[in-house]
């Protein structure tokens, strides 16, 4: 019998790629506002006990970096406290959790990727909450999983390589930043590595498969490198050269500080769950394809 995995949000890029990536084996139940919403309790606890799942997938966060640093009770509350409501949940009901986070709970000063159990220390809101979340999410349910992934993108939704597209359509160049570092991801490859570990969860009580586990595409770039590659794949599509500027994070100054180094060491979830995603390379430009192939060249 399928499982049936209870995820919180309707419209995020992890959600819908869970939704496209559920086979016969997972059924996706999306909860998202107003039936679910972070910010009330009530509102969480109920549609996870009304949504009778076997597991349940916290995707569901603030995630805009820049705005956070203006909104700082609502990104704590929504990645902090709604987080917590979710674990309560997951406790109450007796399923196995899997909380996505993220690598911007690292400052990024390490000189190699971090692994689970470095200390961690937020640069702006964004990542604050999210360790927060963290937190409440172990306390209020000791057995869940927590995989932090990063640098995320997807045929859905706001993300890098969709920006990226967008700002190629009318410049000839575009100045990106080469000095921070981290590992691009696939939400599609996130989906997958995500109902791999919540399927094994369902079925294995092992306390070695829960805690903090790293979880992202394979090799590392610099944004940089990763604009450079989206570039080079359009132009494979017959779309116009678009330059990269190679600028430092002084030159594109954001009201959120990010790490500059943020790589992650996935090699845990590798020995333990037997998950690793592919090189970000393929899947990039698999993202690429699809955007482009859904989209003709403006003027065509
Ligand atoms: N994007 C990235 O680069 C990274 C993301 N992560 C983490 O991965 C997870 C998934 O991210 P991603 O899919 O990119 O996120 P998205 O920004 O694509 O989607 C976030 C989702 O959360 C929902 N949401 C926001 N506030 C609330 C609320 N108060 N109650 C219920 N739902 C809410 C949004 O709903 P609505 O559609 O209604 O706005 C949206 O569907 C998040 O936990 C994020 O922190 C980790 C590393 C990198
Ligand atoms: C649009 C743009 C951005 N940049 C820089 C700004 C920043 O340092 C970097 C990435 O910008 P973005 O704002 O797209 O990405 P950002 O919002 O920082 O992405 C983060 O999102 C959250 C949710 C996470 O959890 C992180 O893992 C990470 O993916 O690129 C340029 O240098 N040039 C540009 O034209």
């Amino acid at each position: 019998m399928a499982i049936r995995i209870a995820v919180t949000g309707a419209q995020g890029q992890v959600v819908t790629s869970l939704l496209e990536r559920a086979s016969s084996t997972a059924e996706i139940v999306a909860l998202g506002r107003p039936k679910l919403d972070l910010m009330d309790r009530d509102s969480v606890l109920s549609a996870l006990r009304d949504s009778r799942c076997d597991a349940i997938v916290g995707a569901a966060a603030y995630t805009a970096v820049d705005k956070s640093e203006q909104e700082p009770e609502i990104a704590m509350r929504v990645n902090g406290a709604g987080a917590g409501f979710v674990a309560e949940a997951a406790a109450e009901l007796g399923v196995p959790l899997v909380h996505i986070s993220t690598d911007y709970v690292f400052d990024g000063t390490a000189a190699r990727p971090y692994r689970e159990d470095d200390p961690t220390a937020p640069l702006g809101v964004y990542g604050a909450s999210k360790l927060e979340g963290e937190t409440r999410v172990l306390a209020a349910c000791p057995g869940a999983t927590i995989l932090r992934t990063a640098w995320v993108y997807s045929p859905f939704g706001a993300n890098f390589v969709r920006t990226m597209l967008r700002l190629g359509e009318t410049r000839e160049e575009v100045g990106v930043v080469a000095d921070q570092l981290g590992n691009p991801t696939s939400a599609l490859d996130i989906a997958d590595a995500t109902l791999a570990v919540v399927t094994r969860l369902a079925q294995d009580a092992d306390p070695a498969l829960r805690g903090v586990f790293h979880m992202t595409g394979s090799g590392e770039a610099s944004w940089a490198d990763v604009a450079e590659a989206i570039f080079a794949r359009a132009a494979e599509h017959g779309r116009a050269p678009v330059r990269v500027r190679r600028i430092t994070t002084a030159d594109y100054p954001t009201p959120a500080k990010r790490p500059a180094n943020s790589r992650l060491d996935n090699s845990k979830l590798a020995r333990l769950h037997g998950v690793a995603l592919p090189d970000w390379r393929a899947s990039l430009a698999a993202c690429v394809d699809r955007l482009l192939a859904a989209a003709p060249p403006r003027g065509a």
